[in-house]
């Protein structure tokens, strides 16, 4: 069994960062040990939550814990998502760099949560310029939406073309594989949901339907998407059928989601699905 050692949000009403990451992947048969950059009450996008960021210091504390007990060369990947604070940065990359140090074949997984303006997604100062300043370099594998793709390329992303220029850019700044969870606007086709895969090997894009939600868009997509592309390769599987594979299943999910009529994702009702996806879309080779 491979394990990934997840370090994001955890909300304890819902399903976002840790509490979107953490079944999916043990579902796929993969072990997540969560260790947790906040706990809030909910997702942020509700514009009003309780809780608290954790000390920084717990993360160098838990990664030592870990590794007292012999047990950080049994960790496969670190993967990175909601950061509660900027001072807490630096301390995911030294567990990174301890993790890659007890295991050689480690992988840092980055998906660069950034503050959303129109979705409402708020992220503390100082975290954006960490993610691009200091986290992408670090990374193996990366995983954008739109907003945190301009971010991060540092270039103007308003088409399809520009899109493809700015994955090109970040996969010269560290990461080997580029995974862009959402093209949103600057997609082929403006009713469906596309995602853009790179690798060392070329560019692959999947089109999949784009389901209209009344009112609020679904929180935590992001993350479930990141986490089960990540759990698909563990399992050996190639990037392009974890890139199908993610497809499908975070549509199945979305599409219970949505016939729910619920805010939150309806990941346990979908669980099925998330192991054995029913969507059946298919990866273009682009470039
Ligand atoms: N198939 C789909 N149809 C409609 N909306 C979707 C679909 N899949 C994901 N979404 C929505 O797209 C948005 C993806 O958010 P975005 O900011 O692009 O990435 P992230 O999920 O990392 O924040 C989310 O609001 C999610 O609810
Ligand atoms: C606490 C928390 N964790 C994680 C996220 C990331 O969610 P998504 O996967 O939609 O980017 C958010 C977004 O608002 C959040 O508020
Ligand atoms: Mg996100």
């Amino acid at each position: 069994m491979k394990n990934v050692l997840s370090i994001q949000s955890h909300v304890v009403y819902g399903y976002a960062g840790n509490k979107a990451a953490v079944l999916p992947m043990q579902l796929l048969g993969v072990d997540a040990w969560a260790l947790n950059t906040v706990q809030f009450s909910n997702h942020t996008q509700y514009q009003r939550w309780k809780g608290m960021v954790i000390p920084k210091e717990q993360i160098a504390e838990i990664t030592q814990g870990i590794a007292d007990i012999g047990a950080l060369s049994e960790c496969d990947a670190v993967l990175s998502g909601y950061i509660g604070a900027a001072e807490q940065g630096q301390e995911i990359l030294n567990t990174v760099n301890a993790v890659k140090k007890a295991n050689p074949n480690a992988i840092y997984f980055c998906d660069p949560v950034m503050g959303h303006p129109d979705k409402g997604c708020v992220v503390a100062p100082g975290v954006a310029e960490f993610l691009v300043s200091d986290a992408m370099s670090q990374a193996d594998i990366i995983a954008p939406n739109l907003v945190e793709l301009r971010e991060l390329s540092g270039l103007t992303v308003e088409n399809f073309s520009q899109a493809l220029a700015a994955i090109e850019a970040i996969l010269a700044k560290g990461p080997k594989t580029v995974l862009v969870k959402h093209l949103s606007k600057v997609g082929q086709d403006p009713n469906k949901f596309e995602m853009v895969l790179a690798t060392q090997q070329g560019m692959w894009h999947i089109s999949r339907p784009l389901h209209e939600f009344v009112g609020r868009d679904p929180v935590g997509v992001g993350d479930m998407t990141s986490a089960i592309f990540l759990a698909n390769l563990l399992n050996g599987k190639s990037e392009i059928e974890a890139f199908e594979h993610t497809a499908n299943a975070v549509n199945d999910v979305m599409t219970v989601t949505k016939e729910s009529q619920k805010y939150e994702l309806q990941i346990i009702p979908a669980r099925n699905y998330i192991v054995n996806p029913i969507s059946q879309y298919k990866a273009v080779k682009i470039a």
